[in-house]
C-alpha cells in the first residue's frame, strides 16, 4: 500500500473541504493515500474549471499544485478514499469492482468532488497497476471539457499531469493522472454492489444520500403513491434518457456502457474507447474490444435502458413492489425519443415541433448513412448554408444528388415559416464545428509523448468554444485523414 506521507508536508490548495461521500462510512470505501509518481510535469490544465471550482489559477502553475494533483503530497483538509462498487460488464455480472485507480480527494464546500484517476493501486485494483497512461488521460481530459462546452452533462477534468514512469500496456507507455471533478462519482454499480450482497441498510443509506443531495424533489413527489425510491428511479431514468438523446444527436459513442460506467446523476463518465462519429454509420463500433458490437452507436439508447433495468433490480428492495419499479422505468421510453427529436430539431434550426419533423430527421439520417457522410461536417455545412453560405457545400457531400436535393427541398419548405436569420443563428449554436475526433486527439497525444504539450492546449481552446468559427484552424474541422480509420481504440488505458 502507498506510503503514509507526513501531514506536515500537506499542501493547502486554498479550497474549503467538507465531508461528503465519506459520511456514508467505511462500508462504502477504503481510506488511503495516492502513490507518488516521479518527477511529474503539467500536460494540460482547464483554467475554466479552476475558476468554477474556486481554485486559484496559480495552483495550476505551482510546484505545490503539480505535486498535489499528481498525488505526491497530501492536500490539507482532505481524507482520500477509494470507493467500492460492482457492475455488469458487457452484459455479464462482474462482481466486485471499485475505484481501482481513482482516488477521491474529497468534496469542496462548493459541492465539487475531486478525484485523481491513475493515482495508484487501491484494494479494488484486482490485477491492475492502479495507473492510467498519458494517451488515455489526454483523451479523458479533452473530452470531459469538450462535452461540457457542448452542453452535455459530464464529469469534468481540471488537469493532467504526466511522469516518465513506465506503464506496461500493449506497448510500454508512460503514466499520467487526470484530476476529475463532479458533484458525485456514484454509479449504478454502487447500488448493485450492496443489493447483490443483500446489504439493505447500506443500500438504503446510499439511496438516501443521493436523494437528499441530488434528487430532493423525490421526497415530496406524489408519484407512485409517494414512494420516494421509485420517484428516484424515474428521475434517474429521465436524466439518463436526456443524456442519451444528447449523445446520439452529437454523434458520440461511449464505447463501454457497463453499469459501473453509468453515473447516477446522468453524467457522461469514464472516457475510455469513446469516439465522435466521422462518417455516419449507425452500426459503428468504436471499441476494438467490443467484438459483438454490444455498445455500437445505434445500440446505446437500448443499452442505457438495460442498465437502468439493472439499477431498478438493485433498488427493488427499497421500492418494495416489482410493478412499481417497472413503472418507474417507463418514462425512459417517452423521454428519450422526445428529447432526441428536440435535439435534432435544434440541429435543423426548427423552433417548434411539426408532425412531419420525424420524417425529415429520418430522411436525412438515411441519406447520411447510405454514403457514410461525415456527420459533424454535414450539420455544420447545413448551418452555414442557412446563414447564406455556399449551397453546393452540402450537396457536394452526397453522390445521390437527387436524394439530397429532394430532402433539401422539404427542409426548405419546413423553413418557410421560420425567420432565416434566427434559424441560421440557432443552427450554428446547435451544430459544433469542432469535436474531439480520434485523429485530432492522436496528434495531440503524439506531440505530448515528445513533451510538446501545445497541441493539447490548442485543442482544448477549440473544444471549449466548439460553435465558433476559429479562423485559421480549419484543419481541425476538416475531414479525417485516411489513417484515422486505422487508429485502434480499445479498453486498454
Ligand atoms: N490500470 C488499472 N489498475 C487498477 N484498476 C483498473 C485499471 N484499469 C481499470 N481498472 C478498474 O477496472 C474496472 C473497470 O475499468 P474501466 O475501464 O471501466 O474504468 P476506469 O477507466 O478505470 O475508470 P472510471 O470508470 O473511474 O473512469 C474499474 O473498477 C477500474 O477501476
Ligand atoms: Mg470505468
Amino acid at each position: 500500500m502507498p506510503m503514509i506521507a507526513d501531514e506536515a508536508e500537506a499542501v493547502d490548495l486554498g479550497l474549503d473541504w467538507t465531508a461528503g461521500f465519506s459520511t456514508l462510512g467505511p462500508a462504502f470505501f477504503t481510506e488511503l493515500r495516492p502513490t507518488p509518481l516521479p518527477e511529474p510535469y503539467w500536460v494540460g490544465r482547464s483554467l475554466a474549471l479552476a475558476r468554477e471550482i474556486g481554485l486559484e489559477e496559480a495552483c495550476l502553475e505551482s510546484d505545490d499544485g503539480l505535486a498535489a494533483f499528481t498525488g505526491n503530497v497530501p492536500v490539507a483538509g482532505t481524507r482520500p478514499l477509494a470507493s467500492v462498487y460492482s457492475g455488469h460488464q458487457f452484459g455479464v455480472w462482474a462482481g466486485q469492482l471499485g475505484d481501482g485507480r481513482a482516488i477521491l480527494l474529497g468534496q469542496t464546500a462548493s459541492g465539487w468532488e475531486l478525484q485523481l484517476k491513475g493515482s495508484g493501486r487501491t484494494p479494488y485494483s484486482r490485477m491492475g497497476d492502479g495507473r492510467a497512461v498519458l494517451r488515455s488521460s489526454i483523451r479523458e481530459f479533452l473530452c470531459s471539457e469538450a462535452m461540457q462546452a457542448l452542453g452535455i452533462p459530464t464529469t469534468r477534468a481540471l488537469c493532467v499531469t504526466g511522469s516518465d514512469a513506465q506503464v506496461v500496456r500493449e506497448e510500454i507507455e508512460t503514466a499520467a493522472v487526470v484530476t476529475r471533478a463532479a458533484p458525485s462519482f456514484i454509479r449504478f454499480g454502487h447500488f448493485e454492489h450492496f443489493a447483490a450482497a443483500n446489504r439493505l441498510d447500506e443500500l438504503r443509506a446510499l439511496a438516501d444520500f443521493v436523494i437528499d443531495r441530488f434528487y430532493p424533489a423525490c421526497r415530496d413527489s406524489e408519484r407512485f403513491g409517494g414512494n420516494a425510491y421509485a420517484a428516484f428511479l424515474e428521475a434517474v431514468s429521465e436524466r439518463t434518457a436526456a443524456l442519451l438523446a444528447q449523445w446520439q444527436a452529437v454523434g458520440f459513442c461511449h464505447g463501454v456502457m457497463n453499469t459501473d460506467n453509468m453515473s447516477i446523476l446522468g453524467l457522461t463518465i469514464d472516457y475510455g474507447p469513446f469516439q465522435f462519429l466521422d462518417g455516419f454509420d449507425p452500426r459503428h463500433i468504436c471499441n476494438h474490444s467490443d467484438t459483438g458490437g454490444r455498445y455500437a452507436y445505434n445500440q446505446q439508447p437500448n443499452v442505457a435502458y438495460w442498465n437502468l433495468f439493472c439499477l431498478a433490480q438493485a433498488l427493488l428492495p427499497l421500492i418494495g413492489d416489482q410493478e412499481i419499479a417497472v413503472a418507474a422505468l417507463q418514462s425512459y421510453k417517452t423521454v428519450f425519443p422526445e428529447a432526441y427529436e428536440a435535439r435534432m430539431r435544434a440541429k435543423l434550426g426548427l423552433p417548434g415541433a411539426a408532425p412531419d419533423d420525424r420524417a425529415l430527421i429520418e430522411g436525412v439520417l438515411k441519406l447520411l448513412a447510405q454514403e457514410k457522410v461525415d456527420y459533424t461536417i454535414f450539420w455544420r455545412r447545413l448551418a452555414d448554408r442557412q446563414a447564406g453560405g455556399d449551397p453546393a457545400a452540402v450537396r457536394d457531400l452526397f453522390l445521390d444528388r437527387a436524394g439530397i436535393d429532394a430532402w433539401l427541398q422539404s427542409f426548405a419548405q419546413r423553413h418557410e415559416q421560420v425567420p432565416a436569420a434566427q434559424a441560421a443563428q440557432s443552427m450554428r449554436g446547435a451544430n459544433p464545428k469542432f469535436v474531439l475526433r480520434n485523429h485530432l486527439g492522436q496528434q495531440a497525444i503524439e506531440s505530448a509523448q515528445k513533451k510538446d504539450f501545445s497541441g493539447v492546449a490548442t485543442l482544448l481552446a477549440l473544444l471549449k468554444t466548439p460553435f465558433e468559427d476559429h479562423a485559421g484552424h480549419e484543419a481541425y474541422a476538416g475531414f479525417p485523414p485516411d489513417w484515422a480509420s486505422t487508429i485502434e481504440i480499445s479498453c486498454s488505458s
